[in-house]
Formats: C-alpha cells, structure tokens, sequence
C-alpha cells in the first residue's frame, strides 16, 4: 500500500532517520517501538507529510482513496474554544453530518458528555486523549496513526480505549501505525513491530494472533528479556 524509500531525516546535523525502508501492506496493523528520541514521531511525520524528509521517497501503491487521520501527542487545539465547537468545526470540514443528537452519543461513548460545554484548555489530560481520539474517527479512516494513545489515562480509561480501538479495527478495513511504549496495547492492537534504534529500524518482527504470545515475543524482541529464564 505504501513504501518507503531511502528516507533520512536530520535535524540541522543530526541525524535523526538514516536510509529508511519500509513496506506497509494493506490492513496492517503497526506498533513503532523505541527508546525516547529515538524518532518514532518524526517517521510518523514524514508519512503522514507534516514533515519533509531530507532524502528519500514515499510511493503509495494503492488506488483506494487513504483517509489519513492521526492523534499526535503534542497536537492541541485552541483552549479557548469549547468542544462542541470544534466538533462542529471538525464535522463541517471533513464534510461529516451530525446532529446534536448524533453529537450527544459520540460524546457519550467516551464519557464526555459533561464537558461537552467546556473549554478544550480546561479538561484534563485524558479527556483532551480521549477527545483527539474521537475527532480522529469521525470520517471514518482506512490509515491511522495514534501517537501513544494512552499515555494521559488511567487504567481503567486505557482498557476502554484499546477497546474501543479495537471494536473500530474489527469493522474497517484500516492501516493503524501505533506509536507506543506500552506492550499491552501494541500486544492487544498490533500484528507487526518495528523498533527504531541507533537511526534505523533496527528490528521489524511480527506478533501472533494470541495476545500473551504477543506480549512475551514484545519482552524478548524489544526489552532483550529472555522469558525461559
Ligand atoms: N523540530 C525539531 N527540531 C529539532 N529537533 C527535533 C525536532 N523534532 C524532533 N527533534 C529531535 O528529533 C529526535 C527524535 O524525536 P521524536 O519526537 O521523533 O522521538 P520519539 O521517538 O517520538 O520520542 P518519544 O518516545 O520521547 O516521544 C529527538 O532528539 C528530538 O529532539
């Protein structure tokens, strides 16, 4: 569906990526893995074109039109604005109908409700998660990237979102490009892992269709646990 080629990526003169290579197929679901500052977001960037790579190309294979929707990290939107607002907005511009009571349901299934009314500046970190989250399935995307999805929510909040994650997988044909250093979701959502090391990928391996096989192949692939001792 998508290839990279070649890509580097500096940073004045550090490197950051170095000769990527990477095929993406149809439907595959991709957890990115590495240590902090390894350059996880900036790949994501690049594929997603908010950033222009220094060399190399990208070459989309498919002639199926690519919904790309992303939940980055550090993407915000205006405090100031309440969040029926930018639902609206949202709704509008991606060409999406939505009633209000259309809009009440959505809001319900993830609990925002309440805050409906409220500034985005004054939710809390796992509701403004939750509420990127919701934004970015409203059009419905076959290509996803969730940039550590569940890195503000609770427990209980983060089974709930690689739930509803999952439910959505299960109904579309959809890419996920998973962004994360939490095994459980890459385990739960994913079927192949790349981990980015020393500028490269340094490993791509696939997980099994069982969950805690997943997790003990993400122990030994990604944290070097030898997990038959
Ligand atoms: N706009 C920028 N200008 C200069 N350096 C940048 C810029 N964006 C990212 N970097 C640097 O590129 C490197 C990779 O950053 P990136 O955000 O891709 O890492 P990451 O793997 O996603 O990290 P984390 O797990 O901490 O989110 C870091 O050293 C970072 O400081």
């Amino acid at each position: 569906m998508l290839s990279l080629v070649n890509i580097s990526k500096k940073y004045k003169s550090l490197p950051i990526l170095k000769d990527i290579n990477l095929n993406i197929k149809e439907n595959e679901k991709i957890g990115i893995m590495g240590v902090n500052g390894s350059g996880k977001t900036t790949l994501a960037e690049i594929i997603f074109g908010v950033i222009k790579p220094n060399k190399g190309k990208i070459i989309f294979s498919n002639s199926n039109i690519v919904i790309k929707n992303a939940v980055f990290q550090d993407v915000s939107f205006d405090g100031e604005l309440k969040l029926k607002s930018i639902f609206k907005f949202f709704c509008s511009a991606l060409k999406v109908k939505c009633g209000n009571k259309k809009i009440s349901e959505k809001f319900e299934k993830f609990e925002l409700e309440n805050q409906l009314n409220l500034r985005y500046s004054n939710l809390s970190g796992g509701q403004k998660q939750k509420f990127k989250f919701l934004i970015a399935l409203l059009n419905n995307p076959n290509f996803l990237l969730l940039d550590e999805l569940t890195t503000h929510l609770d427990y209980e909040w983060k089974i709930k979102i690689v739930d509803l994650v999952t439910k959505y997988l299960d109904t579309k044909e959809c890419v996920l490009l998973l962004i994360s250093h939490d095994s459980y979701e890459v385990a739960k959502l994913c079927d192949r892992v790349i981990v980015i090391k020393d500028n490269v990928i340094n490993k791509d391996f696939k997980l099994s269709s069982n969950f805690e096989e997943s997790l003990l192949i993400i122990k030994k692939m990604v944290y070097d646990n030898d997990c038959n001792n």
